[in-house]
């Protein structure tokens, strides 16, 4: 632990020292925080709180909701409809986006997120969590649309998650490196436990869903294929894999200790992109990764250069240590 800062002292220190983010945009990510700690003490109630097991409903993409689904988007909706200088948001839960009512002086920003990541880990008490990403409402614009959200990854403002887990930990960029803040229960306060940090370029670890690897592109499945090989194949190193099937946790566990994610395109589904949402979970973790160091692509591009097209997109992944996202990148490029 590095410190006793709390996130509220970071942010403060980020506006008036560092100058890196406005008054608004702090108070906007002290109510996301606020929302986490709620969404945290109602995951830790589980069957206690009646909060585990189906909704009964379907989202847009046409997945079955779970309780907490709902529970933490209602949670982050009704902590920022009043308290977060916003224009309207967007959930992985919504159809639609959420304009926040008439609000005076006109919000300035626009917040998005995946209220709660890993749903099919709720049931079985494995780590879930919240991903968010802020961007700025543009200028002039007299009212707030759908189409306002379609910026690139790279003009977020802010970005983060918080982990459910043994430990709740927010992790959090505003394009000065990233910063982690343990949930301190006793305190009820986020405190600052890891600052700037780096992601190593190598690595001997990977995660992939490899029940899928009949469907993979043959980049993708020469790339596992060379690691499986271990220190006999090309790479000429054992690797170890992973996969918790929370983007979060897998993510955390690549900014503590290295290692490379990817939920690449696949037969199954062959017209769209990838599974996971380009807005609700791939920008974010994106700028996270670089941030510490690592970096993102989709296979053919930088996912923070990519131009959205629709709020729900779709978007393959391959994210982490950055030497071997390079390497499965010009696996993609070469063919
Ligand atoms: O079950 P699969 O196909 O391995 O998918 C796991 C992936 O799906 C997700 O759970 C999708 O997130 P949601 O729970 O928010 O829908 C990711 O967190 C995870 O990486
Ligand atoms: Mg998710
Ligand atoms: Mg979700």
């Amino acid at each position: 632990m590095t410190s006793h800062i709390s996130l509220t002292r970071y942010l403060i220190e980020q506006q008036r020292e560092a100058g890196k983010i406005p008054a608004q945009l702090r108070l906007l990510l002290e109510v996301v925080a606020r929302a986490c700690k709620r969404i945290s003490l109602t995951v830790n109630k589980g069957a206690l709180g009646s909060v585990l097991g189906s909704a009964g409903s379907e989202n847009v993409q046409g997945e079955v909701q779970k309780k907490l689904d709902i529970i933490a988007n209602e949670v982050l909706i009704e902590a920022n409809e009043w308290g977060g200088h916003l224009a309207a948001m967007a959930s992985e839960e919504m159809d639609a986006i959420y304009v926040v009512p008439n609000r005076f002086p006109k919000g300035e920003y626009l917040l998005l997120f995946d209220p709660l990541d890993g749903s099919s880990n709720i049931d079985v008490n494995v780590s879930i969590g919240t991903i968010f990403s802020v961007l700025k409402m543009p200028e002039d614009d007299r009212g707030v649309d759908e189409g306002d959200f379609l910026q690139p990854g790279r003009q977020q403002v802010a970005a983060g998650y918080c982990i459910y887990g043994p430990q709740t930990v927010l992790v959090l960029t505003v394009g000065d490196g990233v910063a982690m803040f343990t949930l301190d229960r006793e305190q009820g306060s986020f405190v600052l436990t890891e600052e700037k940090l780096r992601i190593p370029e190598d690595t001997k670890e990977f995660a992939i869903n490899m029940s899928n690897m009949r469907h993979w592109a043959p980049p993708v499945r020469r790339y596992i294929d060379e690691c499986l090989q271990g220190k006999d194949g090309p790479r000429g190193k054992d690797f170890n894999m992973r996969w918790v099937a929370s983007m979060v946790a897998d993510v955390h566990r690549i900014l503590v200790r290295g290692g490379i994610f990817m939920y690449p395109w696949d037969k199954r589904e062959p017209n769209k992109p990838g599974k996971l949402r380009l807005m609700y979970e791939a920008n974010p973790m994106a700028w996270l990764v670089e941030q510490a160091g690592g970096a993102a692509t989709n296979g053919q591009q930088r996912i923070l250069d990519i131009q959205p097209s629709q709020l729900h997109e779709r978007v393959s992944v391959i994210l982490g240590s950055k030497n071997e996202v390079e390497r499965v990148t010009s696996y993609h490029t070469a063919l």
